[in-house]
């Protein structure tokens, strides 16, 4: 099997095909596969966090299609729209569907996605494998050598969180829920279903950190009810906001480079 990184950040399998990529003044994203002799099965790896990102993915799969490439896979660890997975008011788009149509009309042998958001996406997407958080959370623990409490911010996490905890030989789990202002919708703040976190370490699991706003204000809460040390594991740091106020408020982060390369002190990336 050879791979195809298309990002040259992201190369989680050693060897990659050679090739030249680069971006015409137009703005459309161009490839040019260089080695000739590449066998009949390719899994391309890329980071999808844009429109170009998605284009060059396109043009190499039909590159590869053209040069008589018979299996591809692709490994695509966040995947684009997960969150917008229901149209909540007339007028959204069903974004992540439009993002796994596209993918799917690839005819990929294999498309391997880490974490989605919820399982609309493994749902939309055709041969679809999901690399689940179980091993990243396993080694994220590995280095906290205290008893932990897993913390669940909200429904839409619980499900997951209870399988990374049997994984884990059955760690235990705090669930809590988001508080949201009945008129606006928006985030109010949290309930936390333990009376007293008697000062141990509580681990906040999720998926996604985009602007943090969540794991503070959650922070915050269990602090309320007695929390020890704070971290964080979220499978894809967007980190719009960026880390400074996280890390003051965080023991550590744990983070994977399925979005984008974080150097940060306080910051622990593991890397696929
Ligand atoms: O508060 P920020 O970091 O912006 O958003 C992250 C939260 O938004 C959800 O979709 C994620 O699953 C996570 O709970």
């Amino acid at each position: 099997m050879k791979y195809l990184h298309l990002d040259s950040s992201f190369t989680p399998y050693n060897s990659s095909i050679n090739f030249e990529a680069f971006t015409f003044n137009g703005g459309e994203p161009h490839i040019k596969i260089l080695d000739q002799n590449i066998g009949n099965e390719i899994t391309i790896t890329h980071r999808i966090n844009s429109f170009n990102d998605l284009g060059l993915l396109l043009i190499a799969t039909d590159a590869l299609r053209r040069m008589k490439v018979k299996h591809i896979n692709v490994f695509i660890p966040y995947f684009p729209a997960a969150r917008q997975d229901r149209v909540m008011v007339s007028g959204e788009p069903l974004s992540v569907k439009v993002y796994a149509d596209i993918i799917n009309a690839q005819q990929y042998d294999e498309v391997l996605v880490f974490d989605p958001h919820s399982e609309v996406t493994p749902a939309v997407l055709n041969n679809v494998k999901v690399i689940h958080n179980y091993d990243f959370v396993k080694e994220s623990l590995s280095t906290i050598h205290e008893e932990v409490l897993l913390i669940s911010p909200d429904g839409g996490a619980l499900k997951k969180i209870y399988k990374v905890s049997e994984y884990l030989g059955g760690i235990e789990v705090i669930e809590c829920s988001k508080k949201r202002d009945v008129t606006t919708g928006q985030l109010s703040g949290f309930r936390v279903y333990e009376e007293d976190l008697n000062h141990k370490h509580c681990v906040i699991v999720d998926d996604i950190c985009d602007g943090g706003g969540t794991f503070l204000g959650l922070a915050q809460a269990l602090k309320e009810k007695n929390a020890g040390k704070l971290s964080l594991i979220v499978s894809h740091g967007i980190f719009s906001k960026g880390t400074t106020t996280l890390i003051e408020e965080f023991d550590t982060i744990f983070t994977t480079n399925s979005f984008k390369d974080v150097n940060e002190k306080g910051v622990v990336q593991i890397k696929f």
